[in-house]
C-alpha cells in the first residue's frame, strides 16, 4: 500500500531541474520528524517547510498497488503536453520510503522519467533517472552518487565542504527558508540566508544558487 499526502501538476521549482513541468508526488511520512509541531525542536531534521502527515491533501489516497498510482499520476500529465517527456517528481516526506522498482517500472512503461528528492539516509531502488539527494544535519548519508546534491544552507552540522568531494554532477545551496518554520519571526536582512548562500557560492564556484522559485513566483 503507497500512502499519498498530495499529488498535482505544477513545475519543478528547485535545482537544476527547475522551470521544468512535473507531476509531483508527495508521500506521507519520513524517518527524520514525525510532522508534528510539537516534536519539531527533537527531530533528526527541524527545518522542513513541508506537511506530509496523512492523505488528505489535493489527490492524495491510499493505493494499494503500483498500477493504481501509476494511473493517478498519469491522469495528472496534461493529454495535450505530446511533444515533452512526462515527468514525475517524488518527494515527501522521504520518498524513498515506499518508492519501490515496481512502480519505477510502471511510470517507465508510460513513457515517465522518474525523478526522485531525498534526505539520502534511506537506499534507493534502481531505475531512478534523476537522483537529488539534499543532507540533513548529522543524519549519515547512504547515498553518495547521483545527479544532484541540493544542500539547504546554513546547516551548522552540514557545511558544504563535507560534501564536495562526492560524487554528484551538480552542487547547489538552496537558502533556508525560515518564516516556513518560524512565521511569525521575519528575519532581518543581515540575517538573510540568501545572501550567506549567495556569498559561499561566489566564494566556492564549485556550488550553484538553488532558489526555491515557486515560492518566489507564487505558483504554488
Ligand atoms: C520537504 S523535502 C522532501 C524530500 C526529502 N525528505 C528531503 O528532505 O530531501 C523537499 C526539499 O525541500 C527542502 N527543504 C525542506 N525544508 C526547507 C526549508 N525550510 N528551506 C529550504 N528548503 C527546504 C529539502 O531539503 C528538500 O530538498
Ligand atoms: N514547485 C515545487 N518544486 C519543488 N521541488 C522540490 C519540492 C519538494 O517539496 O520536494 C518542491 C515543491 O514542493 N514544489
Ligand atoms: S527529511 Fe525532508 S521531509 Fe523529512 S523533515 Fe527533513 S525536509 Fe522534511
Ligand atoms: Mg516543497
Amino acid at each position: 500500500m503507497y500512502h499519498v499526502k498530495e499529488a498535482f501538476y505544477t513545475l519543478q521549482g528547485e535545482g537544476a531541474q527547475a522551470g521544468r513541468a512535473s507531476v509531483f508526488c508527495r508521500f506521507t511520512g519520513c524517518n527524520l520528524w514525525s510532522g508534528r509541531e510539537a516534536d519539531r525542536a527533537s527531530a533528526k531534521c527541524t527545518f522542513c517547510d513541508t506537511d506530509f502527515i496523512g492523505t488528505d491533501g489535493i489527490n492524495g489516497g491510499r493505493f494499494a498497488t503500483a498500477q493504481a498510482l501509476a494511473n493517478h499520476i498519469k491522469a495528472l500529465w496534461p493529454h495535450k503536453a505530446q511533444h515533452a517527456v512526462p515527468y514525475v517528481v517524488f518527494t515527501g516526506g522521504e520518498p524513498l520510503l515506499q518508492l519501490d522498482t515496481a512502480l519505477i517500472a510502471m511510470l517507465h512503461s508510460e513513457g515517465f522519467e522518474v525523478a526522485v528528492e531525498t534526505n539520502g539516509t534511506v537506499p534507493a531502488p534502481a531505475g531512478i533517472d534523476w537522483l537529488c539527494v539534499s543532507p540533513k544535519s548529522s543524519n549519515p548519508l547512504v547515498i553518495t552518487h547521483g545527479d544532484e546534491l541540493k544542500l539547504v544552507f546554513p546547516q551548522a552540522d552540514a557545511p558544504p565542504e563535507q560534501f564536495a568531494n562526492l560524487a554528484f554532477s551538480h552542487f547547489f545551496l538552496q537558502p533556508m527558508d525560515r518564516s516556513a518554520i518560524a512565521p511569525s519571526s521575519i528575519a532581518s536582512d543581515s540575517e538573510s540566508t540568501v545572501k550567506a548562500a549567495t556569498a559561499y557560492c561566489m566564494a566556492n564556484p564549485q556550488w550553484r544558487l538553488s532558489l526555491q522559485t515557486h515560492k518566489i513566483a507564487g505558483f504554488e
